[in-house]
């Protein structure tokens, strides 16, 4: 093409339409469900086609009628080829297969596990640390970035409770998750010898996931934000009876040394994050897939084992459960005039299932499901990372 033969491109308006959501989403039904059950949100459903599906009308670029059609190409007396390429909805949300495009927010300091968990997910991405979980939630709302990144469970000190009442604070939705081998380095400045450490800062997970090691060396212990934050007191302050448990990485990031490492009771200790994201993701059924969802059940006897039973039922494994208390409506008080009355805590009942929404039987274990409770929302559907 001669420098001076510049294509007509169209309006950036249509550039959304490169989702390919339509495209996907060909069965109605399964769009409406999901839509339904939060699974998609109400645009993303009535994505437009493709721009090569559109016809020229649609565009309002109708040939003959004196404006441009799609395939002219139209030579232009200047080169505008310095003029700035217009941002389409590619360039902010749409990953390359390594992540190079994606930004993701997580809670912590640089060096933290959680950051490594980003990395793992997204080798290329722009990892950006938060100082609070509202605000990584925030950055992903406010479209300062792409995706956000929270540790949920761990293997040795069970589930992170208090994140999973992030999920009804806002409206994000799981794209993925990742799991992450954790192992914990005692760290202290060049120099400094384990018997030297009076106290060992870290992160109230990694403390939890160290209690041998701790025991063992029987010194204070103080609770961090995350283990890269612990690492930078210790290297920031130079104090040198005090210890950080952190990561290889935060040892290398912030300059200190690994006195002992693996130090967590588990070898095989594991953590596992969720990634979320504004959008779901359109569930397949090309690898395994794990559903998280949330709900609230009606009164009565055995309405828990009834909604365990529509999984069953269906040849559905639960991968995980967990119950939160509803703080809205924390507790029930029933009535009995004849024993006198009772209160009852009310749980928010968090799933995960083996099965994605695509599956016929998951949308049949959901709808049953509806009928038992009084409130359900899909938290996600995504592929099971099986690369640990
Ligand atoms: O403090 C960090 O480095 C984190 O990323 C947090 C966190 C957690 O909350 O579980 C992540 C992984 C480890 O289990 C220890 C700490």
């Amino acid at each position: 093409m001669s420098s001076n033969v510049v294509p007509i491109c169209f309006s950036a308006n249509y550039a959304h339409s490169k989702w390919g959501v339509t495209h996907l989403l060909q069965n109605k039904n399964t769009i409406s469900k999901l839509r339904k059950w939060g699974c998609l949100s109400a645009n993303l459903g009535q994505s437009r086609p493709h721009l090569e599906d559109e016809k020229p009308s649609d565009l309002g670029l109708n040939s003959g009628d004196g404006r441009i059609d799609g395939s002219q190409v139209t030579k232009c007396h200047k080169d505008l080829s310095y003029l700035p390429k217009p941002l389409s909805s590619s360039d902010l949300v749409a990953p390359n297969s390594d992540g190079s495009k994606v930004r993701v927010a997580y809670k912590g300091a640089p060096g933290a596990y959680s950051e490594a968990a980003a990395l793992k997910a997204y080798p290329k991405c722009e990892t950006v640390p938060c100082k609070e979980f509202e605000s990584v939630f925030k950055a992903v709302e406010l479209w300062l970035v792409d995706r956000a990144i929270l540790q949920i469970e761990n293997s040795v000190a069970g589930s992170a409770h208090r994140n999973y009442d992030l999920f009804l604070r806002h409206r994000l939705h799981i794209v993925g998750e990742v799991q992450l081998s954790i192992d914990h380095c005692l760290l202290g400045l060049p120099d400094v010898q384990k018997e030297d450490l009076k106290c060992v800062l870290s992160h109230p997970q990694a403390l939890d996931q160290c209690k041998m090691m701790m025991n063992e060396l029987n010194v204070g212990k103080v609770n961090t934000e995350d283990t890269a934050g612990a690492a930078k007191i210790v290297a920031t302050k130079g104090a040198r009876d005090t210890g950080a448990i952190a990561s290889s990485r935060a040892a290398e990031t912030y300059g200190l040394h690994i006195l002992s490492n693996k130090i967590q009771d588990d070898s095989d200790n594991v953590t596992r994050f969720l990634i979320l994201a504004r959008e779901p993701i359109i569930p397949g059924t090309d690898k395994p897939h794990k559903t998280s969802i949330v709900f609230t059940l009606e009164e009565g006897p055995g309405v828990l084992f009834k909604a365990l039973a529509v999984f069953a039922l269906r040849g559905i494994s639960l991968s995980k459960i967990e119950s939160r208390p509803q703080r809205n409506r924390p507790v029930r008080i029933v009535d009995d005039r004849n024993k006198g009355s009772a209160k009852y805590f009310d749980y928010f009942f968090y799933i995960d299932f083996e099965a994605s929404m695509a599956e016929p039987r998951a949308q049949y274990a959901l709808g049953h499901l509806q009928e038992l409770s009084r409130f359900l929302r899909v938290l996600g559907c995504y592929p099971v990372d099986t690369n640990l």
